[in-house]
This record gives structure tokens, C-alpha cells and sequence, in this order.
């Protein structure tokens, strides 16, 4: 039996399976096979979850199309609620193990024993070409023209474990940044492909996004893009280093430190737990 929970940070939703049930090879086929929202459990992505030890743990993103992140905000938080909900440890702060580095969480709020509100540490965040990647010469990607569609987009690039491009707009458009978004996603200038925000500054404490994520497409919420779009703004100096990431599924704090370190809070909630049928473990193995 296959056992899993479905989480959701924002409407940004996530699969969690614990490593030591998965009897299925995680191949790109499987993992599009269980996000797809009519064949499968459908996600925004899934999480397996390794444990280390009490205050140690190691976790595998997932993107829909089947490809491997190094990062996710919104992840991370539903992690942490599923590792601190099902007793994985005896604490409230606890280290999870990413592609993209080493993150701290920290439950904040809760209510009856559950999960409610978590802080991340999220790494650092890096402008270099070389950390990001972008190609061409070594540089920090800040307001660089990119040709999209026959429109000059100014973009600022960086990385916070995993691969952002922003760029920032005066009025929001939805149906603009679902043109764009795949073609800058998959331009060939990033040799990883890269996520996408549109920013629309509201005052120097608070900015709107949307997203077009890498391997996921538009997505509600994204933790990873709200501290990309944050940090994008106050190395632009349009925004303080506190800024509240207004999205379509809800509002991300968002906090840079002196050394470009970049904390995230943010709420989780669990929807439902399940397993998956016989008949489609029979299909994962095949
Ligand atoms: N699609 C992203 C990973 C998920 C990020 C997002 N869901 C978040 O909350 O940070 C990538 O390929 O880098």
C-alpha cells in the first residue's frame, strides 16, 4: 500500500510520499502519471520525504512534467507541516536537505497539534550568470533585454537554489504572462530552463506576481518566485527588504537579510490523505 497526502501552500499544491513506502520507480512517465489532474492524484508536484534523523531530513521535488527541482517555497512549508503533523520529529525547527541546498523550517503557528503557519530559511539568492545559469559572459543578470514574441523585455535573473527570470510590468496581465511565460521558460539562454514572475510593485513593502513555473506552467502561488520577485525589487531598490508577494492564491512574507539570505512565511493546509489503487501501483511498475 502506498500511502500519501495532499497539501496545498496558497493553492500551490503538492503529493507527500514517505521515500520508504514508494515501490515505483520515480521515472519522468510515473511522476507526469500521478500530477496529472484527470489520469492520476493531480499536483502541482510531489515530495518524498527521507528521514535523517529528529532534527534531519532530505526531500526529492517533483515538478508535473516530471522534472527535478532544487527548490520549492511552497513545498517546503507543506513538508514541514506533514513532518511535524505525523510525529517525523519531537521539535518545531528542523532542517530539510534540498537539491539547492540546505533549508531551516520552523512551525510558527499551530492549532491542536497541526501545523498551521511555517517559517523557511531559503537559502541565499545569486544574480551570477555562472549560479544561475544564464549563458554568455560572466555577469549578475540585473534589467538585461531579452527579445520575446518581438517584444524587449528587461529581465533580472537570479537563483535561490533553483532558476528565476523577472521582469516587472505596470499592470498585471494575466494572459500576457501565459504568452511569455513558456517561451522565456524554455529559451535557450537557460541551459536549466527557468521559472518566470511578472511584478507589478504596489508601494515599497508590497509587490503582485504571477507566476509561469518551470515544469509546472501557471501556477496559484509559488514560494521560490515570491522570493525571487522580492529580491529582484530591492536590488532594483524599488521595495524595503520586508515585502508582502500578493498572488492569485493568497499573500507570501517575505524577509531579505543583510547577506541576501531570504526567510519566507507563509500558511499550509492539508486536504486529504489516501493511497494509490492497485490498479494504478500496477501501471507505476510497469
Ligand atoms: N517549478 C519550480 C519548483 C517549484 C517551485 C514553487 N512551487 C515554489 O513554491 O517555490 C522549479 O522547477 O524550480
Amino acid at each position: 500500500m502506498v500511502e500519501f497526502v495532499k497539501s496545498h501552500g496558497l493553492g500551490n499544491d503538492y503529493i507527500v510520499f514517505d521515500k520508504t513506502q514508494i515501490n515505483f520507480p520515480l521515472t519522468e512517465k510515473n511522476i507526469r502519471l500521478i500530477c496529472d489532474r484527470n489520469r492520476g492524484v493531480g499536483s502541482d508536484g510531489i515530495l518524498v520525504l527521507e528521514k535523517i534523523n529528529n532534527q534531519e531530513f532530505k526531500v526529492r521535488i517533483f515538478n508535473p512534467d516530471g522534472s527535478e527541482a532544487e527548490k520549492s517555497g511552497n513545498g517546503i512549508r507543506i513538508l514541514a507541516k506533514y513532518i511535524y503533523d505525523y510525529k517525523y520529529t519531537t521539535e518545531k525547527e528542523f532542517f530539510i536537505y534540498t537539491l539547492g541546498g540546505k533549508v531551516k523550517a520552523s512551525v510558527i503557528e499551530e492549532q491542536n497539534g497541526r501545523a498551521k503557519t511555517i517559517e523557511v530559511e531559503m537559502g541565499k539568492v545569486t544574480f551570477r550568470s555562472s549560479e544561475i545559469p544564464v549563458a554568455g559572459p560572466e555577469r549578475e543578470v540585473i534589467d538585461e533585454e531579452l527579445k520575446i514574441n518581438g517584444e524587449i523585455l528587461k529581465i533580472t535573473c537570479l537563483s535561490i537554489g533553483n532558476p528565476h527570470c523577472v521582469f516587472f510590468v505596470d499592470e498585471i496581465d494575466e494572459e500576457k504572462i501565459k504568452s511569455l511565460g513558456p517561451k522565456i521558460e524554455n529559451n535557450p539562454i537557460f541551459p536549466n530552463r527557468i521559472n518566470v514572475q511578472m511584478v507589478k510593485v504596489l508601494d515599497s513593502n508590497k509587490i503582485e506576481i504571477r507566476i509561469w513555473e518551470r515544469g509546472a506552467g501557471y501556477t496559484l502561488a509559488s514560494g521560490s518566485s515570491s522570493c525571487a520577485a522580492a529580491s529582484a525589487a530591492y536590488r532594483k531598490g524599488l521595495v524595503n527588504n520586508q515585502v508582502e508577494v500578493i498572488m492569485p492564491g493568497g499573500t507570501l512574507h517575505i524577509r531579505i537579510n543583510p547577506d541576501w539570505s531570504v526567510n519566507l512565511i507563509g500558511p499550509v493546509e492539508e486536504v486529504f490523505k489516501g493511497e494509490l489503487s492497485e490498479e494504478m501501483l500496477y501501471k507505476l511498475k510497469d
